[in-house]
Formats: C-alpha cells, structure tokens, sequence
C-alpha cells in the first residue's frame, strides 16, 4: 500500500459468524482514499455477512478503526425490489439520499448536489422517467447515484453488477471509477466478475477458507 496516504479504515483482526458458525477468522485488511477494492470469493463465503460486521463494529472498538464519520460511508445493496409501477422519478429518488434535510423541499444546495450526481452518473436523459421505467443497468446507475447524494467518503456496492449484461457492467464501472477520481471517495465492491476485478480494481480482497488475503491488481502502481 503507498505510505503517503492515511487509510481511511482499518479492519484488525476481526471474527465473522452467523450463529455459531465461524465464517472468517482474524481478518485485516486496509482501505485507502480513492482506490477500488474488490472483495472476492465463493458463493457463501461470508462477503455480504463481513461487510454487516464492518457496519456494526464501526469504531466501536479496535477492530474497525476508521477516519471518518459514520454518515460518511454509505451501503448499496445487493437486492432492491423495484416494481414497474414504482411512482418516483429518478430524481426525487436520488433526492432520498440526501441527509439532513429537514424541509419537505430541497434548498439550493441540495438541489445542486442531487444535479451534479444526476450529471456525474450520466443520468440527466433520465432525470424526469419514473425509476420503474428504468432498465436493470439504468436503476443500479440511480441506486449508486442515491448513495453518491450525500457525499460519502466509502462506498460499499454489494454486487451491483449481479444481473447486468457486460455492456451495463463496465457502463456502472466506468462512472465507478470517474467518481473515484473527482470525489476521492473509496470503493469496496463484492463481485463474482474476475474480468471486473482485473480491470477496475486497485486491490482483491480474496476470501477463502476462513481468511481473507488482500493483494494488490497486477499493472495497478
Ligand atoms: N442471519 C443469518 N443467519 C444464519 N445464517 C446466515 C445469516 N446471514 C448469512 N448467513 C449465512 O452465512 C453464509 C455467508 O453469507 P453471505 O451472504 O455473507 O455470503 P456471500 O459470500 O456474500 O455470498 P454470495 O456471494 O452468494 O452473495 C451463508 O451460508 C448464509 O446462508
């Protein structure tokens, strides 16, 4: 890792489980700004569950140190059920990401803000369409912008390429990576895709057998 920057969160030596079941053993790892890093491994092996165990330990204890505040670091989930009737806008759903608002209109700012996510995500086509017009590779575009709103620092997306075609993939990975490079903010991204790893990410995060390795992408300086 380059030593000239301050990682953002330091993971030591943390114990996965659900119930009585030991799912990762002593796990470290560190996330520095504005780099990407995949988390890989087999179906099950703790991917979603050690990232909920981030979530719950955040600098609480030792275990999960970090530099920033909790509002700064923000989830995507793997699963959102959208139906096709679903009334908002792309917009006034980008607009729910926003954190302390406090009116039930948006003030300048705020409406600034949710357009120059709108703009950074390629979404101002789609601004006005309701979300459940949306395609697949058009609603993870949105849900990332949602999370983008409030200016997070760490993002986490859960798989967020799941059920995309290739071309949507490296679509969503591509502005992935334009955010990393305006805003700084850090990526931790689970995926099953080693082509996405190989060619958006800084580091894998490798699950297996109980540990987990980080390692650098080979041609990543
Ligand atoms: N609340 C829970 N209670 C019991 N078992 C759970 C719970 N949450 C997760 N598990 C189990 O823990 C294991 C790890 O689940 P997790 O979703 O973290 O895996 P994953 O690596 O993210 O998998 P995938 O790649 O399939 O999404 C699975 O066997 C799952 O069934």
């Amino acid at each position: 890792m380059e030593e000239n920057k301050q990682p953002l969160l330091s993971v030591n030596n943390l114990n996965v489980a659900v119930q009585d079941r030991t799912l990762i053993n002593n796990l470290s790892f560190q996330i520095l700004p504005a780099t990407l890093t995949c988390v890989t491994g087999e179906n099950g092996v703790g991917k979603t569950t050690m990232v909920k165990a981030i979530l719950k330990n955040f600098n609480k204890n030792n275990t999960v140190k970090a530099t920033i505040k909790r509002s700064q670091f923000q989830y995507v989930p793997q699963f959102r059920n959208i139906d096709n009737d679903y009334p908002l806008t792309v917009k006034d759903f980008i607009s729910l990401g926003l954190q302390h608002s406090m009116l039930p209109w948006l003030s300048r700012k705020e409406k600034a803000s949710v357009n120059k996510v709108i703009k950074m995500t390629n979404l101002e086509a789609l601004a006005k369409t309701p979300l459940g017009n949306c395609s697949g590779g058009e609603q993870q575009r949105v849900f990332l912008a949602q999370a983008l709103v409030s200016d997070p620092k760490l993002l986490i997306l859960d798989e967020s390429t799941a059920s995309l075609d290739k071309e949507a993939k490296f679509l969503l990975l591509d502005v992935v990576k334009q955010v990393i490079k305006k805003t700084h903010t850090a990526v931790i991204f689970i995926t099953h895709d080693p082509v996405l790893v190989q060619t958006y990410g800084d580091y894998d995060l490798n699950i297996y057998n109980h540990q987990g390795t980080i390692s650098k992408i080979k041609g990543v300086k």
